[in-house]
């Protein structure tokens, strides 16, 4: 996947930008709060329809304007594609290849992108939330089993969660649990089996980009005693406690992972900075995982890269990014610290005061007159 044109308007402080990128290694510098990183959160917006700083209500909106619109054309394989996408906090619309949007899931399933910035340790770090959601974006692009699944399980939650708190008898809690059941151990099944892959993705990965790291290894838990007893058996167990709270405590909206590596055994704690490293050597695993199955490579935006990774580890990530043809899009505030990948022909855009401009002849045509399509 290569983005051939990336247009914003009214996002945080760019007003609009018109840019033009190339294939491979995409760097964007400029001073702190220059709009580098909103560059990328709106390449992010297109293909997760967030931010990874928060939601577009959260302050993602230029002040003063009513929404902030993203276009992007890219090409795939021998396809190129458009999508529009017009976000007011509230409302949205989309446009996909010239046609309308009804799910926002279903624009951003079109676009796929693997982001790494300062937040990203979170996926090691953080709470199960993140993480669930970084398995569950990795197989809504390779499995087409996944997302219908996940939809059933989601609505049926909701339902036994609403009757729980209702205090209502088993009849009707019945029917739910059935269609969790369901839905839910399909979604378990899948979840499994792509922890697999991604273990065997993160065993070539990280000697790549890591290898002080050692071997990694990933545990999946699916969120009930799946070795024990079946869904429909967890959820029929825990109806009395589940009355009493209110909510549903077992099943796959509770799964996690965990991924631990040699360097830190027996759940010593990793640095910060290792942390870092292993949560970038997911993204990696997942994007290598998605370039197989799809044939070509996501996206990959890595901001800050300088403050977050040593100067080795960066020379090792961008070496590996850079053999594998992935358009990659990286800020940072200075050259210096960027300039062994500069040597291997990188795109050099500079961002001040919320404006992109080339700052070479590889994209020439950066700063020229903006004429925008008529993104929706
Ligand atoms: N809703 C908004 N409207 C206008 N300006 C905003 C809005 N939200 C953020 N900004 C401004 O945008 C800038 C932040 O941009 P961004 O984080 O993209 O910069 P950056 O170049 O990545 O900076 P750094 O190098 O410090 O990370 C800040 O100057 C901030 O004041």
């Amino acid at each position: 996947m290569r983005i051939t044109r990336l247009l914003i308007r009214d996002f945080r402080r760019l007003h609009e930008v018109d840019v033009l990128p190339a294939g491979g290694i995409n760097l964007l510098v400029g001073p702190n709060g220059a709009g580098k990183t909103s560059v990328l959160e709106a390449v992010h917006l297109m293909a997760y329809g967030r931010s990874f700083r928060g939601r577009v209500r959260d302050g993602l909106i230029r002040s003063g304007a009513p929404a902030v619109e993203v276009f992007v054309e890219w090409e795939q394989g021998d396809r190129t594609r458009r999508a529009g996408l017009r976000h007011g906090g509230d409302r949205w619309e989309g446009r996909l290849d010239g046609a309308p949007v009804a799910q926002l899931g279903d624009l951003c399933a079109a676009l796929a992108v693997v982001s790494f910035e300062p937040g990203s340790h979170a996926l090691v770090a953080g709470g199960g939330e993140p993480r669930r959601r970084f398995l569950d974006w990795g197989l809504f692009h390779v499995e087409h089993e996944f997302l219908p699944a996940w939809r059933r399980y989601a609505r049926a939650l909701r339902q036994r969660n609403a009757l729980l708190k209702a205090q209502r008898g088993d009849a009707e809690l019945d029917g739910w649990e059935q269609e969790m059941a369901t839905a839910g151990e399909t979604m378990t099944r899948l979840r499994a089996d792509y922890v697999d892959t991604l273990q065997a993705s993160l065993a070539e990965v990280v000697p790549g980009i890591a290898p002080a790291l050692g071997a990694a290894s990933v545990e999946f838990l699916p969120g009930w005693k799946r070795a024990e007893l079946s869904l429909r058996d967890a959820l029929l167990l825990a109806r009395d406690r589940d009355r009493l709270s209110g909510h549903t405590t077992v099943g796959p909206h509770r799964a996690d992972w965990r991924v631990a590596v040699a360097a830190a055994p027996q759940g010593e704690a990793l640095s910060r900075g290792q942390a870092k490293l292993v949560a970038l050597a997911c993204l990696l695993a997942q994007a290598q995982d998605l370039a197989r199955q799809h044939g070509h490579w996501p996206v990959v935006v890595l901001d800050d890269l300088a403050s977050e990774l040593d100067a080795g580890h960066r020379e090792r990530v961008l070496t590996m990014l850079g053999s594998t043809g992935a358009q990659v899009f990286v800020t940072g505030t200075d050259l210096q610290p960027l300039a062994s990948v500069l040597d291997a022909g990188a795109t050099v855009f500079h961002v001040e005061h919320g404006v992109v401009r080339t700052a070479g002849p590889a994209s020439a045509a950066m700063g020229r007159p903006v004429d925008p399509p008529e993104m929706l």
